[in-house]
């Protein structure tokens, strides 16, 4: 099996593969791909890709309907990278109230001149600041980033304020009972002195942080953008911060409008970019490459349905990416009965207009029944493996 990297992965991860496996950078016509955040809208996909595994959350890198279309599993890694980005923010308010940077930057001019230890002394008042403690923080989004911050920064003694109009039980059943819910952002915004932005990037939250979303904030708010750039609409950013309303923008994500503006810190994506996170995502990625390849298992996945029918025992495992319209898992089963195979186990699993049947035969079952197959109007991708 071939894996090509299209970033640097952790070699943690790549230990994952076996023998069996080439796993580089160089490769033509892989298995599967393994990326972080290389934009691969405009890269051509071979025939023979079954799998993309992003080391990572975002997926606004990659062709996720077309790879769906053509029956490519896209994975990622929930939560992988969730403790260092969380560490990030953090980071970035504290870099928002103490002016440590600026304060570094002074020292450094000091290069050179006599009484340094006196002239700090003179000078640090103009790099004082305020603290977090007390303030109140508002979440958007409490997903995996999102439920921590919002924990870490309750525990650091601030107010916190959450919303998300799509929270699953498993992050809401991790959020500490003392954060509050708000049931819109104008409800959550007014009052928060922080706001801090962990939602995707999509259609609905491109340009989500608008002029009217300003207009709700507090004058003075300090706003974190560990999220992805696109999510605020730069235009309405830098009146809000020319009008006062924001105080300090820190963005993970840097452009060329956004290298040298006045009150924004800039980070150049560090988020995830710890050991131990880019370890903890490789891995991830990596075992669900491995099983899916090896298996036919999809877990973690943004496009198809989760389906897991454990490690192949029997010696052949069918597996059939379609449409979840009516009658087809029928056509194929009857298939599978004309040529007098049996069955002994099977699963079927949808998510929206994708369905994904894994059914494990007792005998191989032969070229003429799985061409039958793919000819089975709805059917998007025929996969087989033997033991
Ligand atoms: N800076 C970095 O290095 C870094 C690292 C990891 C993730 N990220 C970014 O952070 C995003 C979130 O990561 P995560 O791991 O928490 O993902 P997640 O999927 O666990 O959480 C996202 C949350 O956003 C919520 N949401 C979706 N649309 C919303 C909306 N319109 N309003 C409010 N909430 C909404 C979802 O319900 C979900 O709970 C990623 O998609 C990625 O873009 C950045
Ligand atoms: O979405 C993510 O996981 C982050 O933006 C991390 O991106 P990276 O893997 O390129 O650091």
């Amino acid at each position: 099996m071939k894996i090509k990297l299209l970033n640097k992965i952790s070699p943690v991860g790549l230990n994952v593969f076996d023998e069996t496996y080439e796993t580089s950078d160089a490769i033509e016509n892989p298995d599967a791909i393994m990326v972080r955040s290389a934009k691969m809208h405009d890269l051509p996909r071979n025939p023979e890709l079954l799998a993309i595994a992003r080391a990572g959350a975002g997926v606004n890198n990659i062709p996720v309907d077309a790879c769906s279309e053509e029956g490519i599993v896209v994975f990622n890694t929930p939560g992988a990278n969730a403790n260092a980005v969380k560490e990030m923010v953090l980071t970035g308010m504290l870099l928002a109230s103490r002016d440590v940077i600026g304060g570094v930057e002074y020292v450094r001019g000091l290069e050179g001149q006599d009484g340094v230890a006196k002239l700090v002394e003179a000078n640090k008042s103009n790099f004082a600041g305020t603290e977090i403690q007390g303030k109140t923080l508002a979440v958007i989004g409490l997903g995996a980033i999102g439920v921590l911050v919002a924990n870490a920064a309750h525990s650091l003694g601030m107010d916190v304020i959450g919303y998300d109009p799509y929270v699953s039980v498993n992050a809401a059943w991790k959020l500490s009972r003392s954060i509050e819910h708000g049931d819109s952002l104008a409800s959550i915004l007014p009052q928060a002195d922080f706001v801090t932005i962990h939602v995707p990037l999509n259609d609905e939250t491109k340009g989500y942080i608008n002029q009217d979303v300003f207009a709700m904030m507090k004058k003075g708010v300090k706003l974190m953008n560990f999220s992805r750039g696109e999510i605020v609409d730069e235009e309405a950013l830098l009146k809000a911060i020319e009008e006062g309303i924001v105080d300090k923008y820190v963005t993970d994500f840097p452009n060329e409008k956004m290298v040298n503006q006045r009150n924004v810190i800039a980070i150049p994506h560090l988020g995830a970019s710890t050991e131990e996170s880019e370890e903890n995502c490789a891995v991830m990625a990596a075992q669900q490459i491995r099983d899916y390849l090896e298996n036919g298992n999809i877990v973690n996945s943004v496009n198809f349905p989760a389906c897991d029918m454990g490690v192949l025992k029997l010696p052949c495992r069918v597996l059939i990416m379609h449409r979840n319209v009516p009658k087809i898992v029928s056509q194929l089963t009857q298939l599978i009965a004309r040529e007098n195979l049996n069955i002994s186990d099977m699963n079927n699993r949808s998510r929206k207009d994708l369905a994904y049947t894994m059914l494990d035969l007792d005998s191989k079952a032969d070229a003429a029944t799985l061409d039958a197959m793919r000819a089975v109007e709805g059917v998007i991708r025929v996969r087989v493996i033997y033991k």
